[in-house]
């Protein structure tokens, strides 16, 4: 079952084509994660997929919904935490909660109950009193997510819930989110924090410049594109080995004017025991040495590069 399904989804504005052609699925209950680099179209597929704005061209289901033709019905259904700051400034952190329930028919004594939970999940107990208007932009930004589970939906979508957030305050959202999804909800959210997505998210979509360039759990994005590892050793000695590792073959390796070498290799394993024989031959010790698994950034910084090159390639 899916909660969201896109087909051929567009939306231009003049001539500029800021969403081209993207195809989504997103199952029940699942995280979904939305990446890309800034103006690649993260916040336009929100705003398509929230109803907030008509497509171009192209087909969106929401909940079994078709969001092209009853958007209403959507918007009855899903919560939506954009990422401009709205709130009442002279209302208290519980009244603004209190009233978003009032606001979505929620009854009073599930408001209340809701409201207590929500104060306590979101750490916002001790500045229950305090109007949003004497909130730090943290505090606000976790009153904004919290309001949005006051009442009952089946799908959340969430544009970058937790910028200004300290790490604590990420982690408990972070941690209370899941715990939502354990129950049934779908989330679909948009983030530039790596670690973020790859801790929450069952899959991840890359958007670059209006299209979806890759998709898949975290875990086989790393298989697909994060084969390569880092290897990084410290000499106990300054020494110039550039000559002496340059034959090894599938490898890049960086060397600082220091005592530093830095290697990139798909075939780590066979390079370092390369590197560790001749070093040792030649009588060279090692002070420190670390191999480390390529991490979910850097597989985003190279494919969105290599999407990039292709497209400038394609359009010379
Ligand atoms: N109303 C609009 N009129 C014209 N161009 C727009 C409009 N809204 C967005 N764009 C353009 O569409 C592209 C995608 O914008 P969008 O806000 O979706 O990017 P984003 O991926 O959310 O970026 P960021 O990470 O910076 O928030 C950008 O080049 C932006 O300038």
């Amino acid at each position: 079952m899916y909660s969201i399904q896109v087909d051929s989804l567009s939306k231009s504005y003049g001539n500029f084509v800021a969403v081209d052609g993207i195809d989504l699925e997103v199952e029940r209950g699942t995280i979904f994660g939305f990446l890309g680099p800034n103006g690649a179209g993260k916040t336009t597929t929100m705003k398509l997929l929230t109803t907030l704005i008509a497509p171009s061209s192209g087909k969106i289901n929401i909940l079994g919904i078709d969001g092209v033709k009853s958007p209403l019905e959507v918007r009855k259904k899903i919560g939506v935490v954009l990422q401009q700051p709205s709130y009442e400034p002279t209302l208290s952190v519980e009244k603004s909660l209190e009233k978003y329930g009032m606001m979505w028919n929620v009854d009073s004594k599930t408001r209340k109950m809701r409201v207590e939970e929500l104060l306590v999940a979101f750490d916002l107990v001790d500045i229950r009193k305090k109007k949003n208007d004497d909130l730090s932009i943290g505090q606000r930004r976790r009153v904004q997510v919290a309001r949005e589970f006051m009442h009952d939906m089946d799908l959340l979508f969430l544009d970058e819930p937790t910028v200004g957030l300290d790490p604590s305050a990420r982690r408990n959202l972070l941690d209370y989110i899941k715990a939502r999804v354990r129950d049934g909800l779908t989330i679909f959210f948009t983030t530039h924090i790596l670690e973020e997505a790859e801790y929450l998210c069952d899959k991840i979509a890359i958007i670059n410049r209006g299209k979806i360039i890759a998709v898949d759990t975290p875990e086989e994005l790393k298989n697909k594109f994060g084969r390569q590892k880092t290897i990084k050793m410290h000499l106990e000695q300054k020494q110039d080995v550039s000559a002496l590792l340059g034959e090894i073959p599938g490898c890049t390796i960086e060397y600082d004017s220091g005592t530093v070498i830095t290697i990139h290799s798909d075939r780590s394993e066979q390079v370092l025991q390369d590197v560790l024989r001749i070093l040792a031959s030649s009588g060279i010790s090692i002070e420190d040495l670390s191999v480390v698994p390529t991490s979910l950034e850097e597989i985003f910084l190279s494919v969105v590069k290599n999407s990039n090159e292709s497209n400038n390639s394609s359009s010379k």
